[in-house]
């Protein structure tokens, strides 16, 4: 049954202790009276009632004893175990205090103490070596379940911290629900647990993943294989989300499936498309053009690489040049320096060479290189006077005073964006970006940041150009309208849909991107734009109509609030 907005009823079989122990069904002391009655709960709750506002500001209260972020983390993982109604509420009702609590920064600390901090399951675990049951492990956890979203992740690759052996799926997935409306019953984490080959967790007696070194090659890709042919199987209008694989991996899982399955990959498509949103912006406020821009992209891993195709695909789209004429204002920087010619081959290397955004040696002779003839940041940035310069390296602080003031010196309004999460990896802090340049950047960061003061003494507000400002609306418009794939275009349309949302169109001092305390309204926006351009494309499943859209997506958003029980023998049970 879909629930309604307003009034959910729910046919519960579930009572007493079992009912307290479901997160999707457990009220704790908001159960009403009647329903203390039909579920056994009287004598297991305390006399009082209380409204779901009430349980808030308890929980808020409680919450807010809790000293460091982490703490506060953990405090909201137990309320996420006990009560999906009130851990989504409360956290809907402050987002922008709790969203840094559940998601970047504070979750990277969360995941690399996810044995010390572990205390509930969540989600769904395949791993590598109990591959044998891997089908009735997948039926059990989804038994009774119409899942539309599985975000599945390998942890090779965690936001900049890097093979984590598990985590991250879960926190990916809590972020659908808040900022894209996603019932939380219909979305399935999944961890694909194939090793790790972090030292530290193979030697914690701890570690709760399988304490064995990464799979790798054709191994991997079968264990792969056989969870993607599931999903297809049980759920074939489910969109399949991929999460901070390693960029090998996360490229060639993406291409290979994409055709089979609405597929998606966050890292490469979801950081592609708002930084698209970012830069669109950007270029408003500068009056230019996007094929105008000469563009630095700093680390040239899963970030970078989806952000060099979703921009030079959009120069394509709005400025009519061929993808190798827009592929030339590229200059992409991996950690042996400027990616050239003679850097040598690699996977990677050797797709960007296909998609032109290797430079050739020669425009490079003379140029300053260090002992292993490798051309640095510093100087791409004095040959090239790039007016973008985009960070996502891991690289903590490379965006050095030498770097940021050479940059403003070959434009007006450097638009410079540290992705790099969490907050302690990113590339330039922006306080210093807006000193530097005497408050002339157009800054936007991965993780949140305060606000920093322009030279007229005005705040300037750091926006935070995270894949999360998009990717849920991207997922709901796919999912809506049941989506066979996930195009480019309709990535492109959620994207163009979110820059057109950005407070800098109104006022050029204001923020790039819409603040995360109204993510939920904005994604909205975006996924109506995705389901139109699905529908356009004939993508969408057959009885979907572009003037239906918003009515339709209306009805399918979740809303954290309680439903009305009745109790029924042959109900649901999770
Ligand atoms: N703001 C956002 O929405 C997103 C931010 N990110 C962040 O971007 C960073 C990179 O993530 P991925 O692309 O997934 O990682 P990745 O491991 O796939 O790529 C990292 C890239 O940075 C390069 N690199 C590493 N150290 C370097 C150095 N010292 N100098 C120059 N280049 C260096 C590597 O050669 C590689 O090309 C992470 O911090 C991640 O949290 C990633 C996805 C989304
Ligand atoms: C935001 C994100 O996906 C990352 O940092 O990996
Ligand atoms: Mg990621």
């Amino acid at each position: 049954m879909v629930p309604k907005v307003e009034n959910p009823e729910f046919r519960v079989a579930l009572r007493g202790g079992a009912l307290l122990g479901s997160p999707r069904f457990n009220k704790g002391t908001a159960f009403t009276v009647e329903e203390r009655k039909a579920f056994g709960l009287t004598g297991r709750l305390p006399s009082r009632v209380n409204t779901l506002d009430e349980q808030c500001a308890r929980a808020w209260d409680q919450l807010m004893t809790r000293e460091t972020p982490i703490r506060k983390n953990s405090f909201l993982q137990s309320l996420k175990d006990q009560n999906w109604v009130l851990y989504y509420s409360l956290i809907s009702k402050n987002l922008r205090e709790l969203v840094p609590i559940i998601y970047t920064p504070t979750e990277a600390e969360a995941i690399s103490n996810y044995s010390h901090l572990f205390r509930r399951s969540e989600g769904l675990y395949l791993t590598f070596c109990d591959q044998d049951t891997m089908e009735e492990d997948f039926l059990e956890q989804t038994k009774g379940r119409a899942i539309d979203l599985v975000v599945c992740s390998d942890a090779e690759a965690i936001l900049g911290i890097g093979d984590q052996g598990v985590g991250i799926s879960a926190a990916k997935s809590a972020i659908y629900t808040l900022i894209g409306h996603i019932d939380p019953i219909k979305s399935l984490p999944v961890t694909l647990d194939v090793g790790t080959d972090n030292e530290d967790l193979l030697n914690d007696n701890l570690y709760v993943g399988w304490p064995h070194r990464r799979v790798r090659g054709e191994e991997y890709d079968q264990f792969i294989d056989k969870f993607v042919q599931l999903v297809r199987k049980y759920f074939p209008h489910s969109l399949l989300h991929f999460e901070d694989f390693g960029v090998t991996n996360a490229q060639r899982l993406l291409a290979r499936y994409r055709d089979q399955h609405a597929c998606f990959n966050d890292d490469i498509q979801g950081t592609g498309a708002v930084t698209l949103s970012c830069i669109m912006a950007a270029v408003g406020v500068t009056k230019s053009k996007l094929c105008d821009q000469r563009f630095i992209i700093y680390g040239a891993g899963s970030a970078g690489l989806g952000i060099a195709h979703q921009l030079r695909d959009a120069i394509v789209s709005t400025d009519n040049l061929s993808p190798a004429e827009a592929a030339k204002r590229f200059y992409l920087i991996d950690k042996h320096g400027l990616i050239k010619e003679s850097l040598g081959s690699s996977l990677i290397r050797d797709s960007l060479y296909e998609n032109g955004f290797v430079r050739p040696d020669e425009e490079w002779e003379g140029a300053k290189t260090n002992e292993s003839g490798e051309v640095g940041l510093l100087e791409v940035v004095k040959r090239t006077k790039p007016t973008v310069l985009i960070g996502c390296s891991t690289h903590a602080g490379a965006f050095t005073e030498e770097v940021v003031k050479a940059m403003a010196e070959g434009c007006d309004r450097p638009i410079i964006l540290p992705l790099s999460n969490p907050s302690k990896l990113v590339e330039v802090d922006p306080a210093d970006a807006n000193k530097w340049t005497e408050g002339k950047a157009l800054i936007a960061t991965g993780s949140p940041f305060p606000p920093t003061k322009m030279p007229n003494g005005k705040d300037y507000i750091i926006a935070e150009c995270n894949n999360a400002l998009i990717y849920p609306g991207l997922g709901f418009g796919a999912m809506i309208c049941q989506s066979r794939r996930m195009t480019d275009d309709m990535i492109i349309a959620g994207a163009r849909r979110l820059a057109s949302l950005s407070p800098a169109l109104e006022d050029p001092d204001n923020a790039l991107l819409p603040d995360f305390g109204d993510a939920p309204g904005i994604n909205f926006e975006v996924a109506v734009a995705v389901a139109e351009q699905a529908i356009e494309e004939g993508s969408a499943g057959v009885d979907w109509k572009k003037e239906d859209v918003r009515e339709r997506a209306k009805e399918r958003k979740w809303q954290p609030i309680y439903g009305e029980y009745v109790y029924d023998p042959e109900g649901e049970q999770a």
